[in-house]
């Protein structure tokens, strides 16, 4: 007698024999046939020892822990020549995926109850799980086991693809299903047996051994997506590669085709319409309509295609897209999402996405929540997005839900190390590993210091920024960064995750002076990341208040000149004995006196510049003294003093820039131009932090770009500039930086011959100590292995200096010795460009000592944009490179054969 598994028999045949099976065969697969011989091969049941079966059972998501990385198993599909392949890629998933004797297998979405198969010995490893599914649906209920009949080993059972095909073969004829068939059983089966009831969303299903998820946690890809769709999808692929439209099979890689979001299937404009029909849910294959989308396409929905909006009118393009974004089966299926290792509820998914502050582009995935703080993130990360607080959604948090090991807890979380930085930067003491509360609001308390509120995380100077450049998110309602260097950070939130991998960061520091924020402000301009009003508002107050110390040296030097000039006339006087000398009292007025109304501001200016407080008198209150400031500037005395303004030793060059239009900056109604705003003395942060994002614009050398090295001109990224004295003891905040990608560090040219007062008083170099900085960021921990680019800044005060003062005046330069080449072509090289090359050969070589890696050096003009721009441009060519090239032969740089360019 042979023994059939009910399933293998045809769907007629087997409800034929429901009515005479007693109801207590309901949990058995086998049932005795005694009917005529059949006409086609059987598969041969054989009875099982359950003992031997190695252990399977359904996997619940939730109890795998998250990260626990478990194979997954494709299924098999129908014989047909062009599936072989892919019988082909599950026997190759499965060799690779398969675990040793045991495997737990998931139906997700459906339920099935102690599904014992007893199929031919060694044959189970072939099932055709497209093919069985809906029949096993139809005898079992409830979840269940899937036993395997292992009298092979399990390499046997695997093994010979091709061996699944002859079966399949042999077999078809009792059970064989078209395609259309087998979907439309497959969704009915299904819809019939969803996990919740709800016909809708667990149309999907898949076999996997234990479910398996991205490393991120997230359920993407293949992951719970039917057999028929993946089939759907392998087979698009590997049309997609070649161009075609998957229904009229015609090749136009160029032409843009409008792609399914369930199976990812491509149309031209000319099947599209037949492709898709009415789009009641947006663009889906007539035959996908009811399925979930693809979840890697989440991103697109709503945005129409180009070619859809040339086939329709604008309403109906516009109505299609609400039905893509609306429909209830494109919804995130709520069970795919969990919270706190909870997979969530319809109720649950709608009170995280209807809340005030909703985590943004929610895909499926493990997610964590802190719901006293509402801070959220994936599993096993930082914290990417701070939602509305208090939401019932999830389990409680678990101590190690984003892996953090600092031993510091918020809300009974361990926290991560940015996070740490953030609050170490905020000025929060974190020794003794304190636990701290959180609120919503930012309020922070140390667990067991009751009632003591010591002040809001979000209200310290700086913190914003700080949490941009770790990438940290900031509370909703701050979302406006003004008044802090933020650039553009969308919404006051740091981008997602997958966001934030694509943002090259690029660190922008140097001595003092040496041109940092010039080159920042510069940079700014050149790819039009616009200065807010308040940041306008701020460089004006900046400006004018600058306007008054450049007065105010000014002033000094008019009274030192002053006093020259009366000595001098005292002198003369002495030496010519004078007939006039009873004649009353000497005038003595010279051309740098002043009034006396102008000579008590005047007074009163240098007594607030000595007590250094000239900001706080004057920011904001330049309508009192603009009309002083004019009868100052327009006094004869004033314009004396300034024509001798290269004696003022302390009066900067760019001084006149502003002094020049002393009368129009110091009125109420000046607006700072660009100009301006570039020769400003700093920028606007008061912590010595500013950061921006941005992309390059198409510049016409991309134009002239080897495909091959096309740069993506849609990259994003993100320039810090750090002032070095914010450092701290050692450089130690660098460690805040360990996720940037190139350094750039930025040294004054002119620095050779200038001094600065060290640390204990005594006068240094500042060449000699811009070296010391650049060896102590050089040789950081955080910055072992990143490309440095060295930015040599003000070549155009260079190229005066060096005609005047030579290189050698600094002790490190003492060597600088440029021999007349014979080349003729060396001959012109100019001295000042000499003095730049072997400058960079000073720096290469320290670098290549210091790491043995190559330094990138490139010639700046911080007050000249394309300079600028060119030096960003060759930053983004090193990012490009990634992995280090081998060493350039530094000896190359010699002083005098070096060809003229501005980047090396
Ligand atoms: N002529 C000329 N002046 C420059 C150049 N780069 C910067 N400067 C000027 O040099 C001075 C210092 O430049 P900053 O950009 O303020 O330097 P910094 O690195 O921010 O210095 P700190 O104020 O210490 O932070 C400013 O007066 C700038 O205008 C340049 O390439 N050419
Ligand atoms: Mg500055």
């Amino acid at each position: 007698m042979t023994s059939l598994p009910r399933f293998f028999l045809p769907i007629s045949f087997s409800k034929n024999c429901e009515d005479d099976e007693d109801s207590s065969v309901e949990y058995s697969f086998a049932v005795e046939y005694s009917g005529p011989p059949v006409s086609y091969n059987i598969p041969q049941a054989v009875l099982v020892d359950v003992d031997r079966i190695p252990t399977a059972s359904v996997v619940s998501m939730a109890s795998i822990s998250s990260n626990l990385s478990l194979p997954v198993i494709q299924p098999i599909t129908k014989s047909d020549p062009r599936r072989k392949k892919l019988s082909k890629e599950f026997k190759l998933d499965s060799e690779e995926a398969m675990p040793p004797k045991s495997a737990s297998i998931e139906f997700v979405g459906i339920s099935c109850k102690s599904v014992n198969l007893s199929g031919r010995s060694g044959e189970l490893g072939l099932v055709d799980v497209d093919e069985y599914m809906p029949k096993m649906l139809d005898g079992v209920e409830s979840s269940g086991t899937l036993g395997f009949s292992d009298s092979h080993d399990d390499s046997q059972e695997l093994s010979g693809s091709s061996e699944v095909e002859d079966l399949k073969d042999d077999d078809k004829e009792g059970w064989d299903l078209d395609e259309e068939e087998l979907s439309s059983a497959l969704s009915s089966e299904i819809e019939e047996e969803s996990i919740d009831g709800s016909p809708r969303a667990n149309r999907a299903s898949s076999v996997t051994f234990g479910g398996s998820e991205s490393s991120d946690g997230v359920h993407e890809g293949t992951d719970h997506v039917s057999p028929e769709i993946l089939r759907k999808r392998l087979e698009i692929k590997a049309n997609a590669k070649k161009g075609l439209c998957n229904r009229c099979f015609k090749r136009n890689r160029f032409a843009e085709k409008v792609v399914c979001i369930v199976c990812s299937a491509r149309y031209c404009g000319n099947c599209v319409i037949r492709a898709m029909g009415s789009m009641p849910e947006g663009r889906k294959c007539v035959t996908c309509i009811g399925f979930s989308i693809d979840e890697s396409k989440r991103g697109i929905l709503g945005k129409c295609p180009w070619v859809l909006r040339k086939l329709l009118t604008d309403s109906e393009a516009k109505q299609i897209m609400h039905f893509e974004i609306s429909c209830e089966s494109n919804q995130i299926p709520p069970r795919l999402v969990y919270v706190n290792g909870k997979p969530l509820s319809h109720e649950e998914l709608d009170v995280l996405q209807t809340c005030q502050y909703p985590p943004k582009k929610l895909k499926p995935g493990r997610y964590w929540y802190d719901k006293v703080s509402g801070y959220w993130g994936k599993e096993g990360q930082k914290p990417c997005q701070i939602i509305s607080a208090q939401l019932s959604v999830g389990n409680a948090i678990d101590l190690k839900a984003s892996n953090g090991n600092t031993n510091i807890r918020i809300n009974n979380r361990e926290i991560t190390k940015a996070e740490l930085r953030m609050l170490q930067w905020a000025g929060i003491y974190c020794e003794g590993r304190p636990h701290f509360w959180v609120s919503e609001n930012g309020c922070y308390q140390e667990e067991g210091q009751k009632n003591v509120i010591i002040s809001r995380i979000w209200d310290k100077t700086g913190i914003k920024l700080v949490c941009a450049l770790l990438s940290l998110p900031i509370p909703p309602e701050s979302a406006n960064p003004s008044g802090e260097d933020v650039g553009k950070i969308a919404n006051g939130v740091v981008p997602t995750y997958r966001e934030q991998k694509t943002l090259n960061k690029l660190l922008l520091v140097g001595y003092d002076k040496s041109g940092t924020s010039t080159i920042f402000k510069q940079a700014r301009m050149v790819y039009n990341v616009r200065f807010s009003e308040d940041e306008c508002q701020s460089i004006k107050l900046r400006i004018q208040s600058s306007l008054y110390g450049y007065l105010g040296i000014l002033l000094g030097g008019r009274e030192r000149f002053e006093e020259e000039c009366l000595s001098e006339m005292r002198r003369n006087r002495r030496d010519q004995p004078s007939t006039s000398e009873s004649s009353g009292p000497v005038d003595e007025k010279n051309i740098y006196s002043i009034g006396p109304k102008l000579k008590a501001f005047s007074d009163w200016l240098l007594q607030v510049m000595m007590s250094g407080n000239l900001e706080g008198i004057f920011l904001g209150a330049s309508r009192e003294y603009a009309p002083l400031v004019e009868e100052l500037w327009k006094d004869k005395a004033l314009q004396a003093t300034y024509n001798r303004r290269n004696e003022l030793d302390k009066l900067p060059r760019l001084a006149s820039y502003f002094l020049d239009r002393a009368v129009e900056i110091s009125r109420t109604d000046y607006e700072p131009s660009d100009m301006d705003i570039l020769y400003a003395e700093g920028i606007t942060s008061s912590n010595g932090l500013s950061c921006m994002e941005f992309s390059f614009p198409k510049s016409t050398q991309d134009n002239f770009m080897n495909p091959v090295d096309q740069i993506d001109l849609s990259q994003r990224y993100q320039l810090i500039r750090v002032h070095a004295n914010s450092l701290g003891e050692n450089c130690k905040w660098l460690e805040m930086f360990e996720d940037i990608d190139v350094v750039l560090y930025c040294v004054s040219l002119i620095d050779y011959d200038q001094f600065s007062d060290d640390a204990n008083g005594f006068p240094t170099n500042k060449m000699l100590e811009s070296k010391k900085l650049f060896e102590s960021i050089v040789t950081h921990p955080t910055f072992h292995h990143k490309n440095f680019l060295l930015v040599l800044n003000k070549f155009d005060l260079l190229e005066e200096k060096i005609k005047q003062v030579p290189l050698t005046q600094c002790e490190w330069f003492d060597d600088f010795n440029p021999v007349i080449s014979h080349n003729p072509n060396n001959s012109n090289t100019p001295l000042a460009h000499r003095a730049f090359y072997y400058i960079a050969v000073k720096f290469k070589t320290l670098f290549y000592s210091l790491t043995g890696r190559k330094l990138y050096v490139s010639l700046v003009t911080g007050l000249e944009p394309d300079s600028v721009d060119e030096a960003f441009r060759y930053a983004r060519e090193i990012l490009k490179w990634g992995e280090e090239k081998p060493i350039a032969n530094i000896q190359d740089w010699s002083s005098g054969s070096i060809e003229a360019s501005s980047s090396s």
